[in-house]
This record gives structure tokens, C-alpha cells and sequence, in this order.
């Protein structure tokens, strides 16, 4: 959609107000609101000022000033506002310099996917993110300064089934979420009605459905598309799923383990290069790949502990990378079995469905970043030949010891992951993509901000453990 086009479609749609939105560093989208008559031609070349300095992980105060650029491309019908409402996603621009903000992810997005042109290795990059969340009936958190407190309740829930835990007819058991139909399924009219509101924003589902954790954890799997739009949809995405669930007076969390002994939520990230129209990925090499995508693992399993700082970005995300709960702890491939950093799906032969999975990322990253970080690391292998090894077709949670401790893990904790990033990170600054500036901001506010914050409370489980030592 052009300029002009957005202001028929505001037309047609008797918009009376423009949202313009913006991604923080963290991965929240920011929004402020201009009246219909603000939007102009020009709007889309000059930007709205706002003040960056109150953005998390942003500018001083002392140089706040900036502009959102809607881009056109981005506009649709808010689908949760009353007052007719044009919804745009917008760039960070620096006002003085008309330059883009570095901390700006998207415009890191953006020089991703220039710097995969100027390597000549591919022209475009498709990304299938899978993000899994759970729909709770009520999530309470309380805080004193001693300790604190979380309630979550779910119609679902196995804490639901009676005083002895039996279940009782239309409750789901342990673990078996994945995919009995109604009445032990009640969120399909919930699921249903967040992907048609998705398809209204214009995104391509293909899939809804329960998955395996006994309280409410939901998938939508939408289309692939390219890099920045992938991350421009996984944000709207995030958003209709929330509003959807307030509708119902439910709420949502993306948090990768909510409940201790269940699975978590991933975002698993398919991911592919083609060129010239042809499929990169496809070829004759394990399970039907190229030797190029081989050389593209390698780069994924090589950076993996220091791209887990931005695909498994929260002290929450290093409780779901645990065995036994189809989440991936050990980083090898395999067109087998889940329990592969990497999985090569087999569904279908066609050259053109052929990618990998990397099952690591979870949805508390912000896709701008960790797409961006992926496509940098699967680069390097590929500039730099690197052999991933053999594939590991055998479950790898059952390994024997001897053999498990040949292969390298996931971080054990996002302190881990941070150290990972601050050694290994050479791999993002080609081509100007990630900054110095960015990863070093980045590391600082995950530090003092959620590690070390973490650190510093008594955990409720503590009290369990020690309060009668
Ligand atoms: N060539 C491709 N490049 C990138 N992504 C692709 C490509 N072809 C398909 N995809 C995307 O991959 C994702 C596939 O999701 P699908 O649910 O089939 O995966 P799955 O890993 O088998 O599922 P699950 O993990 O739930 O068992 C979708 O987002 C789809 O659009
Ligand atoms: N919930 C699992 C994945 C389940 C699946 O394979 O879809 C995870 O944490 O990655
Ligand atoms: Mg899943
Ligand atoms: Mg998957």
C-alpha cells in the first residue's frame, strides 16, 4: 500500500483517528494517537515527534527528541478501538540527524535483510514463527518488600479437577492437552475468534489449535513472509491474542513457563533463503537439504549460546530449556525427533516447503531482534563453511551420559546467555546490523533490570526450603 492508498483507505473506512506504533527494545510495541486530519502525504515522509527518553532501553533525556515514520505498508483497521481507528507501524527516526535510530529494532530488521542481498548469498529470507501462549481465567501477582506471590487459575486446570486431582470427564491430563476435542477443549471459539481477527489485519493463518499443557496453552501458526514483516505480524499477532482474551475476560502470557512440571511456550522459527526464486535450503544433502543450509546449522549451533540472549531473552525462558518437556536442551539437528536444538521437517517433498526449525526462541523475544540475530548466525556458517557435525537422529533426552556430554547445551540461565553474547557477538556487527551500542544496552538493562533483580528476591519457593532450617 502506497501513501495515497492509506488515506483512501482512511477515507473508506470513516477513520477518525491514525495509531502510530512503534517497538521498544525490549519487544513492546509503544503507540501515541494523531486525529484522521494529521495525516497527510507528508506524515508518511516527516514523521510525528515524540519524546524517546521515557522508551525502555532508549535515549537520555538530555537527547529525546524523535520521530515515528509510519510505514504504509503496515496500515490496517485496529481491530479493538470503538473510534474507528487506522493502525500504523512505524520506524524511529533521529529529528536532527533525519537518521534512523539504531536502538530502533526494526531498522535493525531492515539491515538484515539488506546485508543478506549485499552478501550475494540470497536475496530474501522467510520466516515461520510458531508462537505458543497460554489463556488463563485470572492471573494475580502480589509483592511486599519480603517476598512475593503469583495466583494463576484456569477452567482447565488439573488443580480444578477435585481435592484428589482425579479427573473428572472433561479435564485435561497431564500432559495431554494436545488435542482432545470439546468440552475438554474450551478455548476453540476463543482460538477461533483471535485468528479470524487476525486474518481481518490481513495476516495468512494456517493453524489453530490446543497444545499439550493441561491449563489453556493455545498455538497459531500463521504464514511465512519475509523477515521484517514476519516481525511486524508476530507483534500484531501478540496483540489480538491479548485484546481477544480481555474481551472474554481472560488473559494471556507469552511467558515460556508459567507452571513448574508442565511444558512451556516456545516460538519455534522456521526459517529459509531463497534466490532468484529458487529455494536455498533444498538439495541433496541429510533429509533433503543443501549443503549451504548445512553450512547455515552450523552457524546457528555455533552462535547458539550467545543468540539465546535475544531468542531466549528472560530469566523465565531457561525454565522451559529443561528435558522432558519437547523444548530443546542440547544443540544438535535431526529431521527426527523435537528434541533437537534444530529440527528439518519432513511433511513435504517440495523443494520449496524445505527449511529448518530452530526450537529454541521463545515469544518473549522481540522478533526484530532474534530473527535478525538467526539469519546473521546461519550467514556466518555459510560465509564461513561451518560443518555442523552429524545430525542426532536418536531422542536426546534419553542419551546415555557419556554420549550427552559430547554435545554442547543451551545456556543454563539468562546470566549464561548474557556472558555468551558479550564474547561471541562479532557475528551480528557485520554489515553495520546489530551495534556495539545496541548489544551493550541491550546486555546492561537484562542485567540490572531482570538478572539481577531476580537475584536480589527471596523466591517464594525459598520459604518451602528454608524458612524451618
Ligand atoms: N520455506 C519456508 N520457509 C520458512 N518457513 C516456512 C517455509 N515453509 C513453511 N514455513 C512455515 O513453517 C511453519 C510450519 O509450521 P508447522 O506447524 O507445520 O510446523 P511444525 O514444527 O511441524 O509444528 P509443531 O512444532 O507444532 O509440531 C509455518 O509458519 C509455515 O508457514
Ligand atoms: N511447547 C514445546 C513445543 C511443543 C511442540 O513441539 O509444538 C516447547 O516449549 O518448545
Ligand atoms: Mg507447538
Ligand atoms: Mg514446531
Amino acid at each position: 500500500m502506497t501513501a495515497k492508498e492509506v488515506l483512501e483507505l482512511a477515507k473508506k473506512n470513516k477513520v477518525a483517528v491514525v495509531d502510530l506504533k512503534f517497538v521498544d527494545l525490549i519487544g513492546t510495541w509503544q503507540h501515541f494517537s494523531i486525529p484522521v486530519e494529521e495525516m497527510t502525504e507528508g506524515l508518511f515522509k516527516d514523521g510525528s515527534g515524540f519524546d524517546g527518553s521515557s522508551i525502555r532501553g532508549w535515549r537520555a533525556i538530555n537527547n529525546s527528541d524523535m520521530l515515528a515514520i509510519p510505514d504504509p505498508k503496515s496500515a490496517c483497521m485496529d481491530p479493538f478501538a470503538a473510534v474507528p481507528t487506522l493502525s500504523l507501524i512505524c520506524n524511529v527516526v533521529d529529528p536532527v540527524t533525519r537518521e534512523n535510530y539504531d536502538r530502533d529494532p526494526r531498522y535493525i530488521a531492515q539491515k538484515a535483510e539488506q546485508h543478506l542481498k549485499s552478501t550475494k548469498i540470497g536475496d530474501v529470507s522467510y520466516w515461520g514463527p510458531e508462537a505458543e501462549f497460554f489463556i488463563f481465567d485470572q492471573a494475580r501477582y502480589d509483592q511486599t518488600s519480603h517476598s512475593s506471590y503469583y495466583f494463576i487459575d484456569s477452567e482447565e486446570g488439573i488443580w480444578n479437577a477435585g481435592h484428589d486431582g482425579v479427573n473428572l470427564g472433561s479435564k485435561i491430563r497431564h500432559k495431554e492437552g494436545y488435542f482432545p476435542v470439546a468440552p475438554t477443549d474450551t478455548q476453540q471459539d476463543i482460538r477461533s475468534e483471535m485468528i479470524l481477527e487476525m486474518q481481518k489485519a490481513g495476516m495468512m493463518v494456517e493453524k489453530h489449535h490446543h497444545e499439550v499443557a493441561t491449563a489453556g496453552q493455545a498455538e497459531i501458526d500463521i504464514r511465512f513472509d519475509t523477515l521484517v514483516s514476519t516481525a511486524d505480524k508476530m507483534m500484531m499477532y501478540k496483540y489480538i491474542v491479548k485484546n481477544v482474551a480481555k474481551r472474554h475476560n481472560k488473559t494471556v502470557t507469552f511467558m515460556p513457563k508459567p507452571i513448574f512440571g508442565d511444558n512451556g511456550s516456545g516460538m519455534h522459527t522456521h526459517q529459509s533463503i531463497w534466490k532468484e526464486g529458487k529455494p536455498l535450503f533444498a538439495g541433496k544433502e541429510y533429509a533433503g537439504i543443501s549443503q549451504l543450509c548445512l553450512y547455515y546449522i552450523g552457524g546457528i549451533l555455533k552462535h547458539a549460546k550467545a543468540l539465546a540472549a535475544l531468542t531466549n531473552p528472560t530469566t523465565n525462558s531457561y525454565k522451559r530449556l529443561t528435558p522432558g518437556f519437547e523444548a530443546p536442551v542440547l544443540l544438535a539437528y535431526s529431521s527426527r525427533n523435537r528434541s533437537a536444538g534444530i529440527r528439518i521437517p519432513m511433511y513435504s517433498p517440495s523443494p520449496k516447503a524445505k527449511r529448518i526449525e530452530v526450537r529454541f526462541p521463545d515469544p518473549t523475544s522481540n522478533p526484530y531482534l532474534a530473527f535478525s540475530a538467526m539469519l546473521m548466525a546461519g550467514l556466518d556458517g555459510i560465509e564461513n563453511k561451518i560443518n555442523p557435525g552429524e545430525p542426532a537422529d536418536k531422542d536426546l533426552y534419553d542419551l546415555e551420559p557419556e554420549e550427552a556430554a559430547k554435545i554442547p547445551t543451551m545456556p543454563g540461565s539468562l546470566d549464561e546467555a548474557l556472558v555468551a553474547l558479550e564474547k561471541d557477538h562479532e557475528f551480528l556487527l557485520k554489515g553495520g546490523v546489530f551495534s556495539e551500542d545496541l548489544l551493550e544496552s541491550w546486555i546492561a538493562y537484562k542485567r540490572t533490570k531482570e538478572v539481577d533483580a531476580m537475584r536480589l528476591r527471596p523466591h517464594p519457593y525459598e520459604y518451602f526450603l528454608y524458612y524451618d532450617a
